[in-house]
């Protein structure tokens, strides 16, 4: 079955981004617009704890040619991770929690002058069944750190994440009875990610590497995605 030891934590985080993260924040005095690229809208709201920057980021996205389903599947199957991310060293899968849950240990590229992060997480994927049935399917992933033991290398500052990745799919309907093609979709994306760098790190660097780092892995890792499965029967 899907249930695991972590399951509860993550059904909750899951509740909260489904009623939280999902809002609008266009009009919203407490995010700022970062960055706005065609379809992709990067928004930052700012947020210290005792000198330390835990910004949550909120970007949406609209990508053509592929399923809520596909995006999810690439960007939790940990054999992809490196294909995309570029902020990481190394991944490693510690945990095989039950068919749609694993825990994984990264450790990220140093971000001088703050010491190097690593971050242990419960990364979990799953179906949010449409309301209504002519409303869309939603896919989710959610990246949410835990306690565990890892093969612990002392070197690195422990960061905590709270992420998610939320895919709405949409089908325009081909004319006539032909079969759905790629370009009758697209999919409505909304990342949150709630970092904290775990201890001290430069506000003006961690803010700078956000805003660089975010577009970025939007753009990156939604074209891997449609790459990649262009030629493939679509998963919905
Ligand atoms: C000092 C480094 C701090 C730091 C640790 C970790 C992460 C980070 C962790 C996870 C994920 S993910 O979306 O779950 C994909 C799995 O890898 C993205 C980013 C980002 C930063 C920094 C680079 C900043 C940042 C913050 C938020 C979003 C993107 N980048």
């Amino acid at each position: 079955g899907s249930r695991h030891r972590f399951s509860i934590k993550v059904d909750d985080l899951i509740a909260n981004h489904l009623k939280y993260s999902l809002q609008d924040v266009g009009g919203d005095a407490n995010w700022q617009l970062l960055v706005e690229e065609g379809d992709m809208k990067v928004y930052r709201s700012e947020l210290e704890e005792n000198g330390i920057v835990l910004d949550p980021l909120k970007a949406t996205h609209t990508v053509r040619g592929v399923t809520g389903r596909e995006l999810c599947h690439y960007f939790w199957t940990v054999d992809y991770r490196t294909e995309w991310e570029t902020t990481v060293e190394t991944v490693q899968l510690i945990e095989q929690l039950s068919s749609n849950a694993v825990v994984v240990y990264q450790t990220h590229k140093t971000v001088w002058p703050a010491s190097q992060r690593d971050i242990l997480y419960v990364s979990s994927m799953q179906k949010i069944p449409s309301v209504s049935e002519n409303d869309p399917d939603t896919w989710m992933v959610c990246n949410i750190s835990v306690e565990h033991e890892v093969p612990v290398t002392t070197k690195c500052v422990r960061a905590k994440i709270n992420v998610a990745l939320i895919c709405q799919t949409m089908v325009s309907p081909p004319d006539g009875n032909h079969n759905i093609q790629r370009e009758n979709l697209s999919c409505k994306i909304t990342y949150i990610a709630n970092v904290n760098p775990g201890g001290w790190a430069p506000a003006s660097v961690l803010r700078a590497v956000a805003r660089r780092e975010c577009p970025r892995f939007l753009k990156r890792f939604t074209s891997y995605v449609v790459e990649r499965t262009a030629c493939k029967p679509i998963l919905f």
